[in-house]
């Protein structure tokens, strides 16, 4: 990718780990929603993802753009996924078909498939020796308004890559934390992103080619319930963490390692 790349939501979670990850290796433009506290090593706007104007203006000159902003709670009301999460993301896919721009990857979430996990499924899904899997090419199934607004940004994304042709990566993203899996979670530990694997599966939806893609951003952990072979085949991704090996007393992976 040789044009700048625009990140909104560059100050949260995910975008740190894109940051960390991925930050000598291409010419970021953030989109921040309030002045950071210490300056960005990085060229960045202040803005709102619903604002036309703030949102056009940091599309300029830009090739490709990794969507985060919205807000992430699977708790979230309404209104709050209506406008941060529907229309924001709306109004970015209007600016980049605009602007030009060739590729969108888009922050949806594991809340976009979350009422596959029924009654009967779960807990037993969770575990390593169930074989029950997404892949990616089942309907949405959100289980909140949050996963709703999920599925409908997916959406967005195949309205605007089949009337515009922008190439669409929609990141089915699990759970991340830092440094290790979740704690006494077990559906957490299934749907573990590690921060490398996150800036990993990122720098593979900036360098493939492809149309539109529904992929699950899980680590290849031994208990999953997402399929990684889409995200193999299509963005050519290979995660290096897995929540089976770490260990809360032993602290068996390396963490430190380069993505
Ligand atoms: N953290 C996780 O495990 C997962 C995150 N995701 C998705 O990834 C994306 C990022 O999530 P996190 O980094 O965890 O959340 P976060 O809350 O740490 O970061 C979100 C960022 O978006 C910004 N933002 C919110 N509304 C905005 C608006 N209207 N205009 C501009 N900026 C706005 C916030 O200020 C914040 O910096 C979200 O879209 C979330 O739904 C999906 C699945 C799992
Ligand atoms: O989409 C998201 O999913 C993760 C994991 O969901 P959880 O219900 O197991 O916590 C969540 O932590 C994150 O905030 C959210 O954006």
């Amino acid at each position: 990718m040789d044009e700048p790349v625009l990140l909104t939501g560059a100050g949260g979670r995910v975008g740190q780990a894109v940051l960390e990850g991925l930050a000598d290796e291409y010419e970021w433009q953030l989109l921040l929603h309030s002045p950071p506290d210490d300056e960005p090593d990085h060229e960045y706007r202040i803005g709102d993802v619903t604002d036309e104007e703030a949102v056009a203006e940091a599309m300029d000159g830009v090739g490709a753009v990794i969507h985060l902003a919205g807000d992430p709670r699977p708790s979230a009301p309404w209104p709050s996924v209506l406008s941060n999460n529907i229309d924001g993301t709306e109004k970015m896919y209007e600016a980049a078909v605009d602007a030009g721009v060739e590729k969108f990857v888009f922050a949806s979430s594991n809340h976009a498939v979350g009422a596959y996990e029924t009654d009967e499924r779960t807990p037993e899904m969770y575990r390593e020796s169930d074989d029950y899997r997404l892949d990616g090419t089942e309907f949405p199934r959100p289980g909140n308004h949050y996963g709703v607004s999920k599925a409908a940004g997916e959406v967005l994304g195949r309205y605007y890559h089949d009337e515009h042709g922008i190439s669409v990566c929609n990141v089915r993203i699990g759970n991340l934390t830092r440094g290790h899996p979740p704690i006494d979670y077990e559906r957490g530990q299934a749907m573990w992103l590690s921060y490398p694997d996150c800036a990993r599966i990122h720098r593979c939806a900036l360098e493939a080619d492809y149309d539109f893609e529904i992929v699950y951003g899980i680590s290849d952990n031994d208990r999953k319930y997402y399929s990684l072979e889409r995200a193999r085949e299509a963005l050519g991704y290979d995660p290096q963490d897995n929540s089976a090996e770490w260990d809360a007393d032993e602290h068996v992976a390396d963490y430190e390692r380069d993505v």
